[in-house]
């Protein structure tokens, strides 16, 4: 079994969220235009910004800003205009191997034709020398990780909302990726679905090394969750406020929201986001 995977299964609880100094990307001068209707929009302007590894870093700011442009940038699947990413020392120029992407949409990353377990299966279907049997037990290990054991042979048509973001979390993480982008992934479940969920990824992150880089439009949501918020400004946009979160953990889903350091970060950037949105009206 993979030995990250099996803390989190026999450990009570290890606090490990612990951000490295170690960078794992680095943004260099960023800047993004797009051509809309003959006219030039300008996204970003000679942004730059260092990401520790393990960290997790939630991008806010306000509508349009280009978070989920930026989060785009940094899988590869858009290029910038001018300046680089670097992730582990190497220009992102395509898809980068060990950074996996969850859409907001979560039918987006799994297939409805296919089983749980299928699902799951299709993220390491590369390793081809793993006999089946053991893929198979990796990924039941993965669907217990994500509270889906028993659903196996479900189609994705047969679970909630939350269950198939579940789904794609699991099929995301047994790539075991050093970094993982969300893109607003929580946003199409209910609220107490999203508390659970929100549960779920912070106790993986609490235990399992990675680097989370999450796009919420709840500014609560992102300091609950984070070690850094990175509230982006109105385009062209940079960095508005980079704030480092000093929340203990676990994090408690009512306990942390009553701490006053909660209230505070979560007053201070949501008063920030509404100024610019109401500079703008
Ligand atoms: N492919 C594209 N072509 C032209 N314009 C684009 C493209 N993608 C995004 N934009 C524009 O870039 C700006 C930033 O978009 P983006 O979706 O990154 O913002 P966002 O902060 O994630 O938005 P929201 O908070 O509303 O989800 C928007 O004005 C959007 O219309």
């Amino acid at each position: 079994m993979n030995r990250a995977l099996a803390d989190v299964q026999s450990l009570p609880y290890i606090p490990t969220p612990q951000a490295s100094k170690e960078t794992i990307l680095e943004i260099k001068g960023l800047s993004k235009q797009f051509t809309v209707k003959g006219k030039a929009l300008q996204i970003f302007d000679t942004l730059s910004v260092s990401i520790q590894t393990n960290s997790f870093v939630s991008i806010i700011g306000p509508s349009g800003c280009g978070k989920s442009t930026l989060l785009k940038m940094i899988s590869g699947l858009e290029s910038p205009t001018n300046g680089e990413i670097i992730f582990e020392g190497k220009l992102v120029s395509g898809a980068p191997k060990g950074m996996i992407y969850v859409f907001q949409q979560y039918t987006k990353s799994i297939f409805p034709w296919k089983t749980v377990i299928e699902n799951v299966e299709f993220g390491i279907k590369n390793m081809t020398k793993m006999p089946k049997k053991e893929r198979r037990e990796k990924c039941g290990e993965y669907l217990k990780l994500v509270g889906l054991e028993g659903y196996d042979e479900h189609y994705p048509s047969q679970l909630s909302g939350g269950m198939q973001q579940r789904l794609a979390i699991a099929r995301a993480l047994i790539c075991e990726p050093r970094v993982i982008l969300m893109d607003e992934p929580f946003s199409a479940v209910d609220a107490m679905t999203r508390a659970k969920l929100q549960q779920l990824i912070m106790k993986i992150w609490e235990q399992i090394p990675i680097t989370i880089l999450f796009v919420t439009h709840d500014v609560e949501e992102a300091v609950f969750l984070s070690n850094r918020v990175l509230s982006l400004r109105k385009s062209p946009g940079g960095i508005e406020n980079d704030l480092q979160i000093d929340l203990s953990h676990p994090r408690h889903p009512i306990e942390t929201r009553e701490d006053q350091k909660f209230v505070d970060y979560s007053q201070r950037l949501f008063a920030n986001i509404f100024q610019q949105e109401a500079d703008v009206t």
